[in-house]
């Protein structure tokens, strides 16, 4: 288990050191409109979990919403602390 925090460290980290394999990588190669479609489609699933699957594959599709959320910040070039400033 790991926090928010804790996984935007070992993102960015991936993003600087770019280790083979790594689907963070392949993801921000693809780009901020790829990263963004695939935040969208795990926003729609994070919904339909909510009203139709229960609170485990609800927690799931949201920890995917949030890993994309992540990518999606990384590639545009925030730090957690741009997006903190907005709480
Ligand atoms: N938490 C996540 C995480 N959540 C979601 N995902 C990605 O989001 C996808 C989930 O999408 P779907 O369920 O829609 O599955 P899918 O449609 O089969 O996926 P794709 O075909 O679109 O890849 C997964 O396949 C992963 O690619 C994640 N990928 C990585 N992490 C964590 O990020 C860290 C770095 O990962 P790597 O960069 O791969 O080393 C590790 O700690 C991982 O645990």
């Amino acid at each position: 288990m790991k926090t928010f925090d804790e996984l935007f460290a070992e993102l960015s980290e991936k993003a600087q050191t770019r280790p083979e394999g790594s689907g963070t990588v392949r993801a921000l190669d693809a780009g901020v409109h790829a990263i963004g479609k695939k935040l969208i489609e795990e926003a729609a699933e994070s919904w339909m979990a909510a009203e139709h699957e229960g609170p485990e594959a609800t927690a799931l599709e949201i920890s995917q919403l949030l890993y994309h959320a992540q990518v999606l910040m990384i590639a545009s070039g925030l730090t957690l602390e741009d997006v903190y400033s907005h709480l």
